[in-house]
């Protein structure tokens, strides 16, 4: 059986080159190039262009591998849409023909001379149409997780995970705002953290020429020692994405006495990962969403591979076998190992409350 070394390598290289490309937009973002999708979240070339430049990179190194993807190029293929997909193919170009760094194979579709015409850009981001599924090899991308963030020139995350039936094997997210070290964030921004199932999970920075080449690697484990008081949720920035009133509500019952910490993206699984906070809380805020696999896949093997434990609220590990989604939204608790039961029995407490009132 594979030990998923080389998938590893092809998810980081292709979360680097993405990771370089949304820096590069950010910078120069203009009004036109976000678009607002059906179910009303915002969307910009710099997610289409990144899934383009993913898709691409793990369809070249693994070609019979589907791939759920968050974006899709329908918008793109209209009249309306041409300036866009002139900008993304641009983009994507740009980011797939820059010089090999070491470690980059050309077999991967990458380097000086790989452009692709426009049709074969939408057809590599329209190649993350996958449904899903129980059985199987699937690769997951979200181009631009916490697409608000990103926008707000604050945390987002470029995501990529490796589902083999059902189980995430390999997950990888490129986090370009995150400090390399939290203690000191005057040092530099932009890390990659990574995770193989058994292999442990770890951190390199950015600026880092390869993977382990410099000592910028670190490996990650959650500290098993936190107090329940000294707890710092991790949140989503956004109300609309999960309670915060919840939360609180959990906070009160464990005597937690820091206030949270408000985050967008999977950024927050990756500063769970390396010991900030000690628990992500996702709950629902209504009914009818559901989460998407793309938004947990690559966090759950990170926290879980650095000694923590992942489970939605009634205890049960999140099934990345449903399709494109986690089915019906129990939300989210992601802890260090000793002390997620209690933060769980906490939560099942809030939301025996939440019903008697109803
Ligand atoms: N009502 C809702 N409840 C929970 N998650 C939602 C939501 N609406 C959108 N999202 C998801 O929340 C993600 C961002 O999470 P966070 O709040 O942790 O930053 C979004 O990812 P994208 O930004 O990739 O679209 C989107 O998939
Ligand atoms: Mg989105
Ligand atoms: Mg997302
Ligand atoms: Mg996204």
């Amino acid at each position: 059986m594979s030990d998923f070394s080389q998938e590893e390598k092809v998810a980081i290289a292709a979360v680097k080159r993405a990771s370089i490309l949304t820096s590069s937009v950010f910078e120069k973002l203009v009004k036109n190039e976000t678009l607002v999708k059906g179910d009303k979240s915002p969307v910009t070339v710099g997610d289409f262009a990144a899934q383009a430049v993913i898709s691409t990179i793990l369809h070249n190194a693994f070609p019979n591998d589907p791939i759920v993807g968050e974006e899709d190029a329908s918008d793109l293929r209209v009249e309306s849409g041409k300036a866009m997909k002139d900008r993304i193919v641009a983009l994507a170009n740009e980011a797939l023909t820059a010089p090999l760094t070491q470690g980059e194979d050309p077999a991967w579709g990458v380097g000086p001379g790989k452009e692709r015409t426009a049709d074969q850009i939408l057809e590599a981001i329209d190649r993350g149409n996958y449904p899903g599924g129980s059985t199987g090899r699937m690769w997951t991308i979200d181009p631009i997780d916490g697409t608000k963030g990103f926008l707000r020139g604050e945390q987002y995350a470029v995501c990529v995970s490796l589902i083999v039936d059902a189980k995430v094997q390999v997950g990888v997210i490129g986090c370009p705002n995150l400090p390399v070290d939290p203690a000191e964030p005057s040092k530099g921004v932009g890390c990659i953290f990574t995770a193989v199932r058994g292999k442990g999970a770890r951190q390199i920075a950015f600026s880092s020429s390869s993977p382990g080449a410099d000592g910028a690697t670190i490996s990650l484990s959650i500290p098993q020692t936190l107090e329940l008081k000294d707890l710092s949720f991790l949140e989503s920035v956004e109300a609309a994405h999960s309670s915060h009133s919840f939360n609180d509500r959990v906070a009160a019952i464990l005597n937690v006495q820091q206030p949270p910490t408000r985050m967008d993206s999977q950024a927050k699984y990756a500063c769970l990962a390396r010991g900030q906070g000690g628990a992500y809380l996702r709950m629902p805020t209504g009914v009818g969403y559901k989460e998407k696999i793309w938004d947990h896949a690559p966090g759950e093997i990170l926290v879980t591979e650095a000694g923590g434990i992942v489970t939605d609220s009634r205890g049960e590990p999140l099934n990345f076998g449903l399709g494109r989604t986690l089915g019906e939204n129990y939300g989210v608790i992601a802890a260090a190992k000793t002390i997620h039961g209690e933060i769980l029995a906490a939560v099942q407490k809030a939301q025996n409350e939440a019903k008697a009132k109803v």
